[in-house]
């Protein structure tokens, strides 16, 4: 048996916390999915995984099991199994005692052998079934762990950070074995875990988490092929995306350029569907996104279709085997996403509308007319508004929003602002300064709130 899980508009409040655990999440897991609650450490991934076993109460909103109402039923009558990162067998008892021991009152009276046996063939621990846990290694007694969770037959594992304690060779292993496992059994997992790359590989889908708050649910290849925002885009892909501080440069007389501080993208025309939008943001900070797919090392003559040329200092190269990560500094400045890694967030200052200005429903004449105003007030700021194309928009005086910030004191341009990856055996040094080709069609724009809006985030009208 599997079971559907909905959790809808569930909070939890601790007692004397300013900011709740868990703020307003929604989620429907459907039955026989992996879905990964993924997040920074303190973003309430734990406690989401609490509330489904019935270990912590909600405070407000429900939970459904199966679509019925189970906000009170007792953890022993949800069917669930809980796997968690410290292994906590009994160390008393040998792997088989331990395996076999919730059975014990969950078939009272039944013989569990043929279960637990079954449970270790299917894990391939048979020949450590007699051995007490202090006698295993940690992947062992990890394996252990999963078996007394297996063998309860249930209807829903809910696995917290339990790779975690292991080194990262038995982690991708026994990832693999999960993966394995829990789909040939079909029964419904939730996963938590601060690692991306093991959400990426397990999961049917993941839920990525900041503050408490649900930022993105989706397939793993779109959490990072489109990510909602600026949060999940620099939480999701190894190395991380690269953000640049930039504005838009929207002349009435064509073109569009994104200015980077000493360097500018040019748009290629026609100018995409997804491109044209960004008109409406002229004069406002935004945040370019490139991954370092996006960028590459080599001569603007091999520049293909679609890619614009700028340069960079070669700050470091960081030699990986298999590839290089070449740190460059071309001038630009890096956007900052507070609480990546912060152990706990303060609450954000609430910053407008979370609409991009491409958000659904918002029809493209009232884009258009927005832009247009956008542009004039642009350009009756200038001096006479003459040659818009030749000069720069002024910086923005304040940091973009709350997402965005560059620490108070710090130069206007820091080194080391793209990374870039390159076959092994590039041959660059520090302080050569490079051709870099940048892949429009790679690029990812956030508004000052940090909602991507570029690739548009909805289904937009065409232009006529
Ligand atoms: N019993 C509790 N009383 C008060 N605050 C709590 C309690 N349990 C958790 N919290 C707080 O709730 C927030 C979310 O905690 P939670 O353990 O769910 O985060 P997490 O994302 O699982 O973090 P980690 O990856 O570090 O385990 C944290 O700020 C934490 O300090």
């Amino acid at each position: 048996m599997t079971r559907a899980i909905s959790l809808h508009e569930v909070s939890k409040y601790y007692p004397k916390q300013p900011s709740p655990a868990v703020d307003r999440f929604s989620l429907d897991i459907a039955p026989g999915e992996f879905l990964v609650l993924l997040g920074p450490s303190g973003c309430g991934k734990s406690t989401v995984l609490r509330m489904i076993a019935g270990l912590e109460d909600i405070t407000t909103g429900e939970l459904l099991l199966d679509g019925e109402y189970s906000n009170d039923l007792a953890p022993g009558d949800r069917k669930m199994a809980m796997v968690f990162q410290n292994f906590a067998l009994y160390p008393s008892m040998t792997s088989r005692e331990n395996i076999g021991f919730p059975l014990r009152f969950e078939m009272p009276g039944a013989e569990p052998g043929p279960r637990v046996d079954e449970t270790a063939r299917i894990l391939g621990i048979e020949e450590i079934l007699d051995r007490y846990p202090g006698q295993l290694s940690g992947g062992e007694r990890q394996r252990v762990a999963m078996g007394r969770a297996i063998s309860r037959h249930p209807s829903v594992f809910l696995m917290d950070e339990p790779l975690s304690n292991l080194d990262a060779k038995l982690r991708s292993h026994l990832r693999a074995e999960i993966a394995r496992l829990t789909h040939g059994m079909g029964v419904t997992t939730v996963y938590v875990t601060h690692d991306q790359a093991e959400a990426m590989s397990l999961g049917d889908r993941v839920a990525i988490m900041r503050s408490g708050v649900l930022q993105q649910l989706s397939t793993p290849r779109d959490a990072y092929h489109l990510p909602e925002n600026v949060f999940v885009a620099a939480f999701v892909g190894i190395p991380r995306i690269n953000l640049l501080q930039a504005t838009v440069i929207a002349p009435l007389s064509g073109g569009m350029w994104i200015d980077l501080g000493r360097q500018r993208l040019g748009l290629p025309e026609p100018l995409s569907f997804d491109h044209q939008m960004l008109r409406i943001q002229q004069g406002r900070p935004i945040i370019v996104g490139l991954r370092s797919e996006a960028v590459r090392i080599s001569q603007p003559s091999q520049a293909h279709a679609g890619e614009v040329v700028i340069s960079g200092i070669v700050e470091h190269v960081e030699y990986q085997g298999h590839e290089s990560l070449v740190h460059l500094d071309t001038g630009s400045r890096p956007a900052i996403v507070p609480e990546l890694e912060a152990p706990r967030p303060a609450p954000a200052p609430r910053t407008g509308s979370r609409r991009a200005a491409g958000g659904s429903g918002a029809g493209l004449g009232k884009l258009a007319q927005k832009a247009a105003r956008r542009i004039q007030a642009t350009m009756m700021d200038r001096d006479g508004g003459t040659n818009a194309t030749d000069s720069v928009p002024p910086r923005p005086t304040h940091s973009p929003a709350a997402v965005i910030d560059r620490p108070e004191g710090s130069p206007e341009t820091q080194t080391g602002d793209l990374v870039v990856r390159t076959g092994p055996d590039i041959r660059v040094r520090r302080g050569d300064r490079v051709p870099l080709l940048v892949d429009l069609a790679h690029l990812y724009v956030f508004d000052r709130d940090g909602n991507r809006i570029c690739p548009a985030p909805t289904q937009q009208p065409l232009l006529e």
